[in-house]
């Protein structure tokens, strides 16, 4: 059976102004004109710009729709308008059934009401009976696991106990739509889990909306991806993978720099042969290092590449020790890389150099160079583990 559609945004746009004298009185002409029964003004005035331009997606129960994009790039601006805490300047929101929300920290809640309190206050505006939350209550005090707190004004919590407390609310009260910004993000680890545990449950009932810089935390849960820039969207589609890597390309930094020279070495060179910066899977690939000793030596210094992922993640690691004797001080290592098999993605090297006798650092460059692991399937397993298949067949 065909999923109900939940959420319809169909080309909203929101814009705001960079100005507080020119909002105010902005502010003031739109309420007159509406006042009067006249259209505000769809197009930017002077000192306003588009946070959100455009944005249509269509999310059905049992869906997740992740938003992405740099910071100031529209993700909360677009949640706001969603939630209703702003009303759009362009486009139409239909939304089918009770919206649970964890925008902002302590939206939602009352300050000056204790936890329980406001439990009740927001279960209420979801129109849900006091009989229906008393019901609820001790699943809420169980997942927020702030009991000791709950009959303390909300303005005395911590941001983690708020967000422990907003989550709890927003994914209890049986939302049809749950909307998800970052403040996830100051949870602790612990809580953090149990928060994705908790949205694997209420999915299939559910069409999430979902605000993140953690891409893990995106690939993890969502069916559908928006990039968002400078309040356009740059990507949208089913292809998480592809929205991610382009979210990555945009913080690629080229830049090399040097974070450790005991002044021993100068680098005269450090190259490999693959095409492009791309490698394929199972290929092989040379890295060539030219050094030049400035000081004496009695010691062919230890070359160390590690591998880091786009998270700056250390991925795998090239150990070079050379048991020679030091002739001149010119030094070109040839080192040849076999058989690599990374997951699809961006990846930066490392360069270090230290002495082999006695371990002590002498250069360290980051992002000596980057590669981009290519391939034709959607997603390389990382290792591929031995295994023996037995297939039986009547
Ligand atoms: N109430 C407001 N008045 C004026 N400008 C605003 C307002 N709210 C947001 N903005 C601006 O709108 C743009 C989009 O902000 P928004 O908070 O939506 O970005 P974001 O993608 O959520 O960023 P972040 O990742 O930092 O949370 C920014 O330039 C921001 O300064």
């Amino acid at each position: 059976m065909e999923k109900e559609v939940l959420v319809k945004v169909e080309n909203v746009s929101k814009k705001f102004t960079t100005d507080l004298k020119d909002s105010l009185k902005y502010g003031f002409s739109d309420i007159i004109k509406s006042l009067f029964g006249k259209q505000t003004s769809k197009e930017l005035r002077k000192n306003e710009f588009w946070a959100v331009q455009d944005v249509s997606f269509e999310l059905k129960r049992g869906e997740c729709i992740g938003l992405i994009g740099h910071n100031g790039a529209g993700k909360s601006s677009l949640l706001k308008v969603l939630n209703g805490l702003y009303s759009p300047d362009k486009g139409k929101i239909t939304m089918k059934g009770k919206v649970g929300a964890l925008i902002e920290l302590g939206a939602g809640f009352n300050p000056i009401l204790t936890g329980r309190e406001n439990i009740y206050n927001n279960a209420s505006i979801l129109g849900f009976s006091k009989q229906e939350v008393d019901e609820k209550m001790q699943s809420i005090i169980e997942f927020s696991e702030i009991e000791d707190f709950l009959d303390m004004p909300v303005k005395n919590y911590s941001s983690g106990m708020r967000v422990r407390l907003g989550f709890a609310i927003a994914s209890h009260l049986d939302p049809d739509i749950l909307i998800v910004d970052e403040v996830l993000a100051v949870g602790d680890l612990g809580f953090v889990l149990k928060c994705f545990k908790k949205i694997d449950q209420i999915l299939p009932n559910t069409a999430i909306i979902f605000v993140s810089h953690t891409m893990p935390m995106v690939a993890r849960i969502c069916n559908q991806i928006i990039l968002m820039d400078h309040g356009k969207v740059e990507y949208q589609g089913n292809n998480i993978s592809k929205g991610i890597e382009l979210y990555y390309n945009k913080f690629s930094n080229n830049e090399s720099n040097t974070v450790f020279d005991d002044g021993s070495v100068e680098i005269i060179s450090c190259n490999h042969n693959l095409k492009d910066n791309t490698l394929h899977r199972h290929q092989d690939y040379l890295i060539t290092l030219q050094i030049k000793l400035k000081k004496e030596l009695n010691f062919i210094p230890k070359v160390y590449f590690e591998l880091k992922d786009k998270d700056l993640r250390p991925v795998a690691g090239i150990i070079c020790e050379i048991n020679k004797e030091l002739k001149g001080n010119n030094l070109t290592y040839k080192i040849n890389v076999k058989n690599s098999l990374l997951t699809l993605g961006n990846y930066v090297m490392d360069l270090s150099l230290s002495n082999p006798l006695t371990k002590e650092p002498m250069f360290r460059q980051n992002n000596i160079f980057s590669i981009v692991c290519v391939g034709d399937r959607q997603q390389w397993v990382p290792f591929e583990l031995e295994s023996e298949l037995e297939l039986h067949q009547n």
